[in-house]
């Protein structure tokens, strides 16, 4: 391992936008299908890595949505998260703000308490082995309509404080934030904070009203807020968090070469930037896959990479007192470098 790596490993870092049904390796799907009796459309997994090329937005939902088939029990979703925050403890995090979607799971008859169950089983096992901080950011599918999201929210409402945030994701184009107007005004209403994917795909306009229409507190991708300077300056100006996936922008098309991640352009306009996974199972790579690959293609530095990491502690939900000690952490390592 390279300096550099052993630096990015070792930094301490939250993760801030992290699809728990996007962790789940090939190897899982194989061992869950067996257990749970599900057909899947793969004779190995060499066969599920080789599906994973993706032009498009769409074209991974697509895929992600099927793999999400063979979860079906508390434990199921105990071992998904398990396994992730052995990932993710390995490469420095010791702070996870993860999202998942219920309604992939309680349209296919399992329960809301049974993803929650196990996630919670899950968190517990982090916390206890990795001394990691956990919270859960319950998303709406944008693809359906306010009506599901709104009783996806009610089925949640048992559960309310195990959860910190609502968010919304899926197929962003044709699916503006203003769509969910009213449900993420009912979340903000119920103590939730407010977090939504805006300008992967979709537009600036989609920026503008996930921050105007939605109120949210958080920015999931962003991307496309660069091509409207006066945007830009907003979000740089309210200390908006960006939570950036490199290695996703590049498996969906978002860049074509990582030569082209605006990552550093993101720092220099002032933007509060953080690097984050999205999907690691599907996109090649965990968060310091995703650091390494974006200070490898844009000749970040150990300051660079320190500030994205400081960023992910600011812009987690953590109170202030959890924050400052992160940060403190967090100088204590790079100053022994
Ligand atoms: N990158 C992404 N964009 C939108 N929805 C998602 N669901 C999981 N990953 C996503
Ligand atoms: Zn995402």
């Amino acid at each position: 391992m390279s300096d550099l790596d052993a630096f990015i490993a070792g930094l301490p870092k939250a993760e801030l936008h992290l699809h728990i049904e996007g962790t789940l390796e090939p190897e899982l799907m194989f061992a869950l299908a067996q257990r749970n009796g599900v057909a899947i459309p793969f004779a190995t997994v060499e066969e599920v890595r080789a599906a994973y090329s993706f032009s498009r937005l769409q074209d991974f939902l697509d895929i992600y949505y099927q793999g999400a088939n063979v979860l079906l029990t508390r434990a199921d979703f105990r071992d998904l998260a398990i396994a992730y925050f052995d990932r993710a403890a390995a490469d420095g995090v010791v702070h996870a703000e993860i999202m998942f979607d219920p309604q992939t799971h309680t349209a296919r008859g399992v329960a809301f308490e049974t993803v929650l169950t196990g996630l919670m089983d899950g968190i517990a096992d982090a916390e206890a082995r990795h001394g990691m901080s956990v919270k859960l950011i319950l998303c709406f599918l944008r693809h359906l309509d306010e009506a599901d999201a709104f009783a996806t929210l009610e089925a949640a409402g048992p559960w309310l404080e195990h959860i910190t945030a609502v968010g919304l994701d899926s197929s962003e184009l044709g699916h503006p934030p203003e769509k969910f107007a009213r449900v993420f005004a009912a979340a903000r209403a119920a103590g939730l904070r407010l977090v939504a994917h805006a300008g992967e795909e979709g537009p600036p306009e989609y920026v503008h009203q996930a921050l105007d229409v939605l109120g949210i507190d958080r920015l999931d991708h962003g991307n496309r807020s660069l091509e409207d300077p006066v945007l830009t300056a907003r979000l740089a100006r309210m200390g908006m968090t960006l939570t950036v996936c490199p290695l996703s922008n590049l498996k969906l098309c978002v860049v074509d070469d990582m030569a082209d991640h605006p990552i550093d352009r993101m720092l220099r306009e002032g933007l509060r930037a953080t690097i984050n996974s999205d999907d690691p199972a599907y996109f090649g790579g965990y968060v310091a896959d995703n650091y390494r690959a974006a200070a490898a293609a844009r000749g970040l530095d150990r300051d660079d990479l320190a500030l994205l990491a400081r960023n992910s502690f600011l812009g987690s939900f953590l109170p202030d007192e959890a924050v400052a000690a992160h940060c403190a952490t967090l100088d204590a390592f790079v100053a022994a470098r």
